[in-house]
This record gives C-alpha cells, structure tokens and sequence, in this order.
C-alpha cells in the first residue's frame, strides 16, 4: 500500500525540525510502513491541534542504487510535491545523525530524481537541486509553447508579469521592486488560481538588491506563505540569471534565514547551501 488509508492504530514517532524556518515533521519509514493519508498529514500539520509544519517529510528506503535513502514530501495540505530543497538538506541531516550516511558525501532519492549531498560543516548542507527546466511543458504552463524570459497573464484586469521553471515542481518568479511589500498573500494564490499553472505552483516575489544578493518570499502550492523555500530559491536564482540580472553565484535571503545559489552555466546542475536544524523529537498518539 503506497498511503495509509487510515491514521495509525500505535503511536508515531517523528522529529521536528526546520531548515532556515521552513519546518517539518519527519517520520522515518524505511520500515515499509505506508505514508501518512492526507488526513493524517493535515492533522500534523495543524499548528493548533497537531505538530504544526509546513511539509511533513518521510524517509524511506532508497530508489535508485547510488542513494543512502529516498524521501518524499507531502504539504500541510495534505498533497505531494516532487521537489522540497529546505527538507533534502533536513533529510540529509536526520540520516547524517542516524549514521545512515557516514560523514562525507552521498546521495539521496527524491521523486524528482537522485540529488547529491556534501556536508559542509556547522550543519550545513549543499544539494545538487538538479538542471532548472525553463519549457513550458515541463513546468506545466498552460497557454504558452515556447520558453520565455517573461510570461503574462491577465488577472483581474491587471498584466502580470513573471518567469516560470520547473525544479522537478512548478515554480512562477515575479520581479518586485520591494519583497517586503509585494502583495504575497493575495497575487500568490491569484496566480496559482488563473489557469496558467495547471497543477498550480510555488510563486516567488523576488527583489534583485545586488548582483549577489536576492531578497525572495514564496507563496507555497499546498502551504501558503512560507519563512523560506529552497527550491523556490533555485528557481528564482535561475530566473534572474538566465536574464542577465544577476550574477551566477548568490545570496537568496527568505523571511527564516539565507541561502546560497550557485548555477554554473544553463546546462549545469543548480547547488542550494544552507542550513538544517533538529527542534525535537516526539510521539504522535492517535
Ligand atoms: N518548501 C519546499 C517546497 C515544498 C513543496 C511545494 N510546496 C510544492 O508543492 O511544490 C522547498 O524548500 O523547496
């Protein structure tokens, strides 16, 4: 059975933890047990009656014959995404901990593909995230059959104006002159909404302050607005280097914490380093 179809009869035991404020609960089923139902994870994600997180994590036996381990990653929602950044770098230390991994690099399995992970040190973590898809097949984007730098759509009688990339899940970037002011909670979920993203999407507001330097908040698919996501680091890293905006190597700074984006050339793999910290360990009883 892939997903439990109802919550657990004994108690679960799980580890918070977060990765520059993006925060999860994570299970550890690499004992074949199902994944948690929708339900379930909307339980734990719960910040008032659950654990409360944005993603729950669950590790699992690897995939593919390089990997430690593999992972997959459900939103509070209760839906499944194919790419979370903040929680490989968790993952990678929870199996760094448990002494599945050893003390150099490996690799890890997600459903978007195998990721290579190096420790750096003073638990942080760098991920290969993979090669950044800019076709509008692949991201999905409806509407649209060639790649382009800026797509537009009309909401609500407004043009707006935003890159689009698939980092194994869908991502829209929006340049804004100002992140802490941009209209996050109500153009996030009015993108998502307007057809243009079939299987809807993480929305970047992203500030270019510097050629180094990206001030970035997200509005999450299945989650809502986040301290931080690595993947949407990535894609909005890559959208504002494709375009020339900024260099090939930067800071992306999200509400919770810094990350650091490094994308060679446009056919390389894009690397994510940050941070992943444990909070504590407990006991879901259902
Ligand atoms: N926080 C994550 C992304 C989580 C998945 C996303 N909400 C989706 O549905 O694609 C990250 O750090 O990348």
């Amino acid at each position: 059975m892939d997903r439990a179809a109802h919550p657990r009869a004994s108690a679960l035991r799980f580890t918070k933890m977060h990765g520059a404020g993006n925060d999860f609960v994570v299970l550890d089923l690499r004992d074949g047990m199902p994944a948690p139902s929708a339900d379930l994870c909307r339980a734990l994600a719960d910040r008032r009656t659950g654990v409360g997180c944005d993603q729950i994590l669950t590790i699992e036996r690897p995939r593919s014959g390089q990997a430690v381990a593999a992972y997959r990653i459900w939103n509070s929602d209760g839906s499944s995404s194919q790419q979370c950044g903040n929680g490989a770098r968790c993952v990678a230390a929870w199996l760094v901990r448990d002494g599945a991994a050893g003390s150099g690099d490996f690799a890890l399995d997600s459903p978007a593909g195998t990721h290579a992970v190096q420790p750096l040190g003073g638990h942080r973590y760098r991920i290969a995230m993979g090669v950044p898809d800019f076709a509008p097949q692949a991201v999905p984007l409806a509407g649209f059959d060639a790649a382009q730098d800026e797509y537009s759509v009309d909401i609500d009688g407004d043009d707006v104006r935003f890159g689009a990339v698939s980092m194994g899940n869908p991502h829209a970037v929006l340049e804004v002159l100002d992140a802490a002011t941009a209209p996050v909670a109500t153009l996030g979920p009015a993108l998502q909404r307007s057809g243009a993203l079939p299987q809807s999407g993480n929305i970047g507001f992203a500030e270019v302050v510097s050629r180094d330097r990206i001030r970035l908040r997200v509005f999450e698919r299945g989650v809502g607005e986040t301290l931080a996501c690595g993947s949407g680091a990535c894609a909005a890293a890559a959208v504002m280097m494709r375009r020339g905006r900024v260099d090939r190597e930067v800071a992306v700074v999200l509400p919770g914490g810094e990350l650091r984006i490094a994308w060679p050339d446009d056919t390389a793999q894009i690397s994510m380093a940050g941070p992943a910290a444990f909070v504590y360990e407990g006991e879901w009883l259902p």
